[in-house]
């Protein structure tokens, strides 16, 4: 039998995990990787599941209806997974479980090896990432009830960002507030670790520790300003749904428009969280689907709209990160979105001339590593990002 670490994603529609061969340098390819997706959708649609080993050869690929008498969807969905697991994992011996817990707060700006103390920490958080950090505790939980005697490992999404200067962090609240942690965090750490740690080999030692957006454009959607390959700024704040427009969510909003909908349409926390986190974004503006796939594809007017105020509101906030790093030398994408949306990556890069940038068509429409014309003044990359292998690395670390 051969050591393995697993890699758990638990986010909100969707677990994803990855089981690593366990050795002094994890390798980045998994052995296994999978996912359940469509948790929770709505409409009654059943959710999915698929798993590939190392030659990305399907191994299963099936629908899962996860309506249980008692249970929520992503329990259920957990239980198949750990029962899945033990069939397949025949020849590997589980010797650690790193999770990706999307908040860390204050307190957290390393990974830890968890005890109960530390997920009563966790669950503590739950406030300030209503979306996620339920998901994220569920999957400890199920792993922990499953595999009682290994080590379980939480890697934080915030944690790259603790690097950013104080004023980066700070909103222009009265200080008694701040003291009590209500500051930008920032979020998708573990993407940004990632790529700031390939990033040499794409753009070359010096340039990559220059000035650097990275757009993580997934369902969740932030960026990153880095120098030195550090974190210097991101669009998301104190929680996940600020910054871009995302998939269901609202990105960044007049505060005065929750005043308003308190005020004058009587909603209360829990129907403006649904309404922020849920019913907004991609899905909101287009009224047809969260799914930038079916967006593209749609011929519908209030499809092109979204498309185009997502595009817009990613260009915005790249000018806004350009000025908090004095200036831009190259821009990344990753995420679902970043890493196939040719024409996303197109609308924002034809909106960014005026900074020197120039695209190369042919590439960009070919997904290829760099995308800028030779002339360009700002290289442009695009990075599959590896979440799983960051965790699964700070796992081993921490569990040797
Ligand atoms: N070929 C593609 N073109 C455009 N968007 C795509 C493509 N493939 C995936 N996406 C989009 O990527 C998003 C999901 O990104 P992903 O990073 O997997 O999300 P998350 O990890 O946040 O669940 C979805 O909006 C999906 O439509
Ligand atoms: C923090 C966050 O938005 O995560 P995700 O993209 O997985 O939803
Ligand atoms: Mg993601």
């Amino acid at each position: 039998m051969a050591d393995a670490i697993l890699t758990l994603n638990a986010g909100s529609s969707s677990i994803k995990f990855a089981l690593f061969a366990y050795s002094a340098a994890i390798p980045q390819q998994p052995e296994l990787v999978g996912q359940i997706d469509g948790i929770g959708a709505a409409g009654g649609q059943p959710a999915h599941f698929n798993a590939r080993d190392a030659a990305r050869h399907v191994l299963d690929d099936l629908d899962l209806d996860l309506d249980g008498p008692t249970e929520t969807p992503h329990k259920v969905a957990l239980h198949f997974l750990v029962d899945w697991l033990h069939q397949r994992e025949a020849g590997w011996r589980i010797r650690g479980v790193g999770h990706r817990v999307v908040h860390g707060a204050q307190k957290f700006s390393q990974p830890i090896v968890l005890d109960a103390a530390m997920v009563d920490a966790l669950r503590g958080f739950i406030p300030l990432a209503p979306l996620h950090q339920p998901h994220n505790l569920a999957g400890i939980d199920a792993m922990t009830a499953a595999l009682p005697a290994i080590p379980q490992v939480a890697c934080f999404d915030t944690a790259f960002h603790r690097s950013q200067p104080e004023l980066a962090q700070l909103f222009a609240l009265p200080r008694a507030i701040t003291a009590q942690g209500v500051r930008r965090y920032g979020f998708h750490g573990l993407s940004y670790e990632y790529i700031a740690e390939v990033l040499p080999r794409h753009l070359g030692p010096q340039k990559a520790r220059g000035r650097v957006i990275v757009a993580h454009l997934g369902n969740g959607a932030s960026m990153c300003a880095m120098k030195d390959l550090k974190s210097q700024a991101s669009t998301m704040g104190f929680t996940a749904v600020d910054g871009l427009m995302m998939g269901s969510r609202t990105g960044n909003l007049d505060p005065g428009v929750l005043l308003y909908l308190m005020d004058y349409h009587q909603m209360d926390a829990k129907a403006l969280t649904r309404l922020l986190y849920k019913e907004s974004g991609l899905l909101g503006v287009s009224g047809i689907s969260q799914d930038m796939r079916i967006l593209l594809d749609s011929p519908a007017p209030e499809a092109r709209e979204a498309v185009d105020l997502f595009c817009y509101r990613v260009v915005r906030e790249i000018g806004s990160l350009t000025a908090a790093l004095g200036g831009l030398d190259a821009l990344v994408f990753t995420g679902g979105i970043g890493e196939h949306g040719a024409p996303v990556r197109g609308m924002v890069c034809d909106r960014l001339g005026w900074l020197g940038l120039r695209l190369n068509s042919a590439a960009n429409d070919a997904n290829a590593s760099k995308i800028s014309a030779a002339d360009s003044e700002i290289e442009v990359c695009v990075i599959p990002t590896n979440e799983e292998w960051i965790i699964a690395r700070h796992t081993a670390n921490l569990i040797a």
